[in-house]
């Protein structure tokens, strides 16, 4: 029987450099994990195409799916709905492969309950300041958004307790790099006590 994968869940506040150290982990041609895109409402920013960055929906189509349970998690954040489809998950993590969500905090909190084997990692900016500065030099935000979005960002940041491990995002190369020691970590620490437990399972008593 094929090892089920490893969820992996990075999140953390709007504008820390989540979907920047996300894209740069993918870039990596060496990289087995797989990420998961998700279903929003949101409409999509310049450059951003449906089926690659989301799967962009209506606010029907999104609440459909709710009712019909193909979301494994899915949270309203600043005015728009975004979830994590079911299937995609359960489908490759039994075939062995990581799994890798990208999603803010209150939905991270909902797939630890459905999940609480999974990794949960909280990225963290350097300061408040520097977050704020970020939100802003992206510049894909209106002013009333981006004071939205930092009100937010405060109570995500107080709920970093919940998470298995907190990375600062300074560099984005260095934050890149700690996710993927996190990760080697966890398969060994996983690898040994799977061995362990065979090892008493296997033997006469
Ligand atoms: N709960 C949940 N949050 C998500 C999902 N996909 C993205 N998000 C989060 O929703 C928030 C807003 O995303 P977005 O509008 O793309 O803005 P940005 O991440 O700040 O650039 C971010 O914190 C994302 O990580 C999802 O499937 N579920
Ligand atoms: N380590 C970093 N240092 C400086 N700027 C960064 C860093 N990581 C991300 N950024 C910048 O911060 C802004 C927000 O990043 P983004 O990945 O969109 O954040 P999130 O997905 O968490 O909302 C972008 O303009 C991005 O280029």
């Amino acid at each position: 029987m094929t090892e089920r994968g490893l969820l992996i869940v990075l999140s953390g506040p709007s504008g820390v450099g989540k979907g920047t150290v996300r894209k740069e982990l993918f870039s990596q041609p060496d990289t087995k994990l797989q990420y998961s895109i998700s279903m929003t409402t949101r409409s999509p920013r310049d450059g951003e195409l449906d089926g690659i960055d989301y799967f962009f929906k209506s606010r029907e189509e999104f609440e459909n799916l709710i009712e019909a349970d193909k979301l494994l998690e899915w949270a309203e954040y600043v005015g728009n709905y975004y979830g994590t489809p079911v299937d995609y998950v359960e489908e490759t993590l039994q075939k062995g492969k990581d799994v890798f969500l990208e999603i803010e905090v209150q939905g991270a909190l909902q797939v630890r309950k459905a999940f609480p084997e999974g990794l949960f990692i909280f990225l963290m900016p350097p300061s408040l300041s520097e977050l704020k500065n970020r939100i802003v030099t992206r510049g894909t935000e209106s002013e009333d958004l981006i004071n939205n979005r930092m009100k937010v960002a405060r109570e995500e940041i107080e709920m970093m307790d919940a998470y298995d491990y907190v990375v600062e995002n300074d560099k984005v190369e260095l934050a890149c790099d700690r996710i993927m020691s996190i990760v080697t970590a966890e398969h060994c620490k996983r690898e040994r006590v799977s061995r362990r437990y065979k090892k008493i399972m296997e033997a006469e008593f």
